[in-house]
This record gives C-alpha cells, sequence and structure tokens, in this order.
C-alpha cells in the first residue's frame, strides 16, 4: 500500500532541556579518530556520558546538542555553543541509554597570509579526553527526524563530511526495527582516506539485503563521461537501484551536510524530473533546472514534505 504524504508524522520531541544559561555537565568516554592518517581532515568520533540528566532517553536521533566552549570571543563575551549532529540512535550508543555520541571535524582553515585559524568549539571537542568533562546543552531539532512510522517508508540518504553522523543512528535504528523497505545511503566525500564509519556500515550493506551503501569519492576515479562523482551524480550512476525506489510514493530524501549541497541535488532532481521532492515556485517553475541560479535555488526551489534538510 503507497503512503500518503499527509501520513508523515514525525515523533513530539523534547527541545532545549538544557540551555546556554543552564547548561548540564557531561562526561567524555571516549573520542576517537574516524578518518584515516594520511588524511588532511581530522573527523572524531565523541561519546559522552549523559547519566543523571534529563538528556537520557530523550534525545532523538537526527536532533543535535550544543556544545559551550570555555574562554571568551574576541569582544570578551562567552563564546557562544555550536551543535552538532547526534550520531548515535535514540535508544543511545550501542544501546546504552545513558551514552550519546556526536562526530566532529576540526575546522582549521589557513588564509593567504599563512595564517591559520583554528576554529574554537571544533578544536576544543576533538582534544578533549576520556573523563574531561564538557557544557551541553538541548536537545535541538524538530524537523530532520524519523517518521514515527518511520519503517512503512523508502530512504535514499545523501551526505557528505559530518552530514554523515545523524544518518548512523537512524540506520541502525531503522533496521533494528525491522524496516522491509529499501535505505540508500549516498556519502560523497573527495578521497576514501575521508570515508567516515565505513567500518560500519559495509558489514550493514552486507548483512542487510535492503541496506545500500553508496559511497562516492569525487577526486579519484572519474564517471564514465570523463566528469566527477558527486553525491548527486549518483542519481544517473545508480540509476538502476533508485529510479525504481524514487518513483514510489512513500519514498522520502534526506540531505545532511556542507551548506550548498543541496543546490546540486535539487538541481539533478529536476533534471530527473522528480519534482515531488520539491516545492518549485514561480518563476523557477518557468525555468530548466539547469539554469536555476543561486536566487532561485534560494526562494523558489524549496525541499517538499518528503524531503528533509540539515546542512552548515
Ligand atoms: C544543525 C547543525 C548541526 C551540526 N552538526 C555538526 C556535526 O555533526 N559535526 C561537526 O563537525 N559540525 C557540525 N556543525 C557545525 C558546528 O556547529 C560548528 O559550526 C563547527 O564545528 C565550527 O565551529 P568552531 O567553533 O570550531 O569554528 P569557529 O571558531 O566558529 O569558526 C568558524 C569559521 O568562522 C571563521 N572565523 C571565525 N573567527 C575567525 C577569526 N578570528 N579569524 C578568521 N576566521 C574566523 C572561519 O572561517 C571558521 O572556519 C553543525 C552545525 C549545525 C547548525
Amino acid at each position: 500500500m503507497p503512503v500518503t504524504m499527509s501520513e508523515i508524522k514525525l515523533p513530539e520531541v523534547e527541545l532545549n532541556i538544557y540551555t546556554p544559561r543552564e547548561p548540564v555537565e557531561a562526561t567524555i568516554v571516549e573520542n576517537r579518530l574516524c578518518t584515516k592518517e594520511s588524511s588532511p581532515n581530522f573527523v572524531r568520533h565523541v561519546t559522552f556520558d549523559i547519566s543523571g540528566t534529563e538528556l537520557e532517553g530523550h534525545v532523538q536521533v537526527g536532533q543535535s546538542i550544543g556544545i559551550l566552549p570555555p574562554g571568551e570571543d574576541e569582544n570578551g563575551r562567552p563564546h557562544k555553543l555550536r551543535l552538532y549532529s547526534v550520531s548515535s540512535p535514540t535508544e543511545g550508543e550501542d544501546g546504552q541509554p545513558h551514552l550519546i555520541s556526536t562526530t566532529v571535524k576540526r575546522t582549521i582553515e589557513e588564509f593567504d597570509n599563512n595564517e591559520l585559524y583554528l576554529g574554537v568549539c571544533s578544536n576544543y571537542l576533538a582534544d578533549l579526553q576520556p573523563g574531561d568533562k564538557v557544557r551541553m546543552t538541548g536537545p535541538s531539532g524538530r524537523r530532520f527526524l524519523l517518521p514515527q512510522n518511520a519503517t512503512d517508508f523508502n530512504y535514499v540518504m545523501f551526505a557528505t563530511g559530518t552530514g554523515i553522523a545523524p544518518y548512523r543512528g537512524m540506520i541502525k535504528e531503522l533496521l533494528k526495527a525491522g524496516i522491509e523497505n529499501d535505505i540508500v545511503l549516498i556519502f560523497g566525500c573527495p578521497y576514501r582516506t575521508d570515508l567516515l564509519y565505513a567500518d560500519y556500515f559495509e558489514p550493514l550493506d552486507e548483512e542487510h539485503p535492503n541496506f545500500h551503501y553508496l559511497p562516492h569519492i569525487s577526486r579519484e576515479a572519474r564517471r564514465a563521461d570523463g566528469t566527477k562523482k558527486y553525491v548527486q551524480t549518483c542519481l544517473w550512476d545508480a540509476a538502476e537501484l533508485l529510479d525504481p525506489l524514487l518513483e514510489q510514493e512513500n519514498t522520502l530524501l534526506y540531505i545532511c551536510g556542507l551548506k550548498g549541497m543541496e543546490a546540486g541535488i535539487y538541481r539533478a532532481l529536476g533534471k530527473k524530473k522528480l519534482t515531488q521532492y520539491l516545492d518549485i515556485r514561480e518563476p523557477a517553475v518557468n525555468k530548466k533546472p539547469e539554469d536555476w541560479d543561486e536566487k532561485d535555488l534560494k526562494r523558489y526551489v524549496k525541499p517538499s514534505a518528503r524531503t528533509f534538510v540539515e546542512v552548515y
């Protein structure tokens, strides 16, 4: 039976149990590197013990937590909180409700004058050791969630970088709930050294015929026509799998990761006439998707009710 879109019911979630004025203290229990040692990027899997706090059992997969780094900004004000997607399932890391995890990428920038800038919160978090305490807020986020009736749907999930984080928990949760529908995870990164959680997704892919893990590496092998592989080129590269799935009425699309990734996906959906995943308004509706400019993509091409987006 196809599911109609009015049947996507998102769960009621707790929001901001802890705020920047009244954060809670969590303890680091694990902090390990997820990228390969030869990668120029540093992404870490960080697990927190939230025992005895009201976060225990109240953080839904897809939500984020806030971290308050110590110290002050250049104006002498306390540093603002930064959000990090939760990468553990709702039932907690390894099924333990007092443990939640996230996936943090160190922000490191080099400017033209050779000055290096180290992001405040990501480097603080990435440096923490087991036993260290951290001030936490949240949870936050009420839309980038799995529906209540989650196993009724198929899922096509696009991720770049740490955008993989929420899918780690979501996919574990869906498979544990015995989903028989299909889940496709498309993860884009420049080199294979930046594949995150491949050792987690590959065995799941082998074990579950309805879970399809499609890493898409942009700067190594090219596509047959010589162009680079991006997450959206998967719509053509894996058309045999994706075409029939995306045509089904009960398929949902999730997009998470680098801001701007949604533009390429929206254009690709438009080109493939998969406009049920988009809410396209005048004047974009009268243009070819390949001609949608930044203004169109900002104002007139939006995700439809079947598309969930978290980009930053
Ligand atoms: C909903 C949501 C979920 C998120 N989930 C994740 C996640 O799962 N994992 C993750 O890693 N991130 C995630 N983020 C991003 C995260 O919140 C932070 O923005 C990120 O870690 C960078 O924070 P930072 O404090 O390290 O960098 P900041 O210090 O805030 O710097 C950010 C940028 O500002 C510029 N900048 C700031 N100050 C200066 C300066 N003095 N000189 C020069 N340049 C400067 C630099 O370009 C720098 O790259 C998420 C964001 C959102 C909104």
